[in-house]
Order: C-alpha cells, then sequence, then structure tokens
C-alpha cells in the first residue's frame, strides 16, 4: 500500500449558520491548514497514487482567497469542509482541517 500525504495553507473567510448563538455567525477568516491523505495498493502509469499538483489544485484553486459561503454549498464547518476534500480528491481516504492552531477537524471514509 502506498500512502502521500499533501499540507496546503489556505487564506479564506467564511461565517456559519448555527442553531444557537455564536460569534461564528459573524464573517470572519483563517488561515486554515488542510492535510490531505490518499492511498493506493497499485500506483498509475505515472507511478504516483496522487498528483501533489493535481491535490494542491483541486483544493487550492476552489478555496484559497474565496469566501467560503460563495463557493461551497453546504455549512462551511471544518467537518464539511474536510468531507467535501475527500470526496474531490482521487483516492483520497482521509483529511485534517484545521481551522487555527487548537481547532482541527478529521474527516475519514469508513
Ligand atoms: N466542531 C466545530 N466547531 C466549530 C467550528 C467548526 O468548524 N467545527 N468552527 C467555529 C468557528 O469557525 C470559529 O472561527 C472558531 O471558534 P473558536 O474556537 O470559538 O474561536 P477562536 O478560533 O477564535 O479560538 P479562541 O479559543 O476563542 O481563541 C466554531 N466552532
Ligand atoms: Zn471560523
Amino acid at each position: 500500500m502506498y500512502t502521500v500525504i499533501k499540507r496546503i495553507e489556505i487564506s479564506a473567510s467564511h461565517f456559519l449558520k448555527l442553531s444557537y448563538r455564536s460569534k461564528c455567525e459573524c464573517l470572519h477568516g483563517h488561515n486554515w491548514i488542510v492535510t490531505v491523505y490518499c492511498r493506493s495498493k497499485e500506483l498509475n502509469a505515472d507511478g504516483m497514487v496522487t498528483d501533489f499538483t493535481h491535490i494542491k489544485e483541486k483544493v487550492k484553486d476552489k478555496l484559497d482567497h474565496k469566501h467560503l459561503n460563495d463557493v461551497l454549498p453546504f455549512n462551511p464547518t471544518a467537518e464539511n469542509i474536510a468531507r467535501w476534500i475527500c470526496d474531490e480528491v482521487e483516492n483520497c481516504y482521509k483529511v485534517e482541517v484545521c481551522e487555527s492552531e487548537g481547532n482541527t477537524a478529521i474527516y475519514e471514509k469508513d
């Protein structure tokens, strides 16, 4: 089994729609750290699990310097973002989304 791990930094704003009062309902931004894990039993014809550059493009082109509420069709919590990235990237099985040093969400496929 081969594994590749790609770490990506993103600056983006968001606000959360919540069922309770929270400061996070107000527009604010983070310097997000996203770590994408991909794995495969076999390498492709190029000798890769998934190209690091393609992983970066999928995530960064869509999210960097964007307002996440405008570009994602769901409430942009760290958990939902991790799930969305995992579904977007070829061979991805796990994504960590860190919105600040103390706040990390992880999505992993079963
Ligand atoms: N489970 C989750 N909880 C929260 C999320 C989330 O995505 N998943 N997101 C937020 C907000 O985005 C907010 O920006 C972070 O909240 P909070 O930790 O309260 O604020 P700070 O980063 O400023 O941390 P301090 O400890 O207050 O310095 C909220 N919750
Ligand atoms: Zn936030």
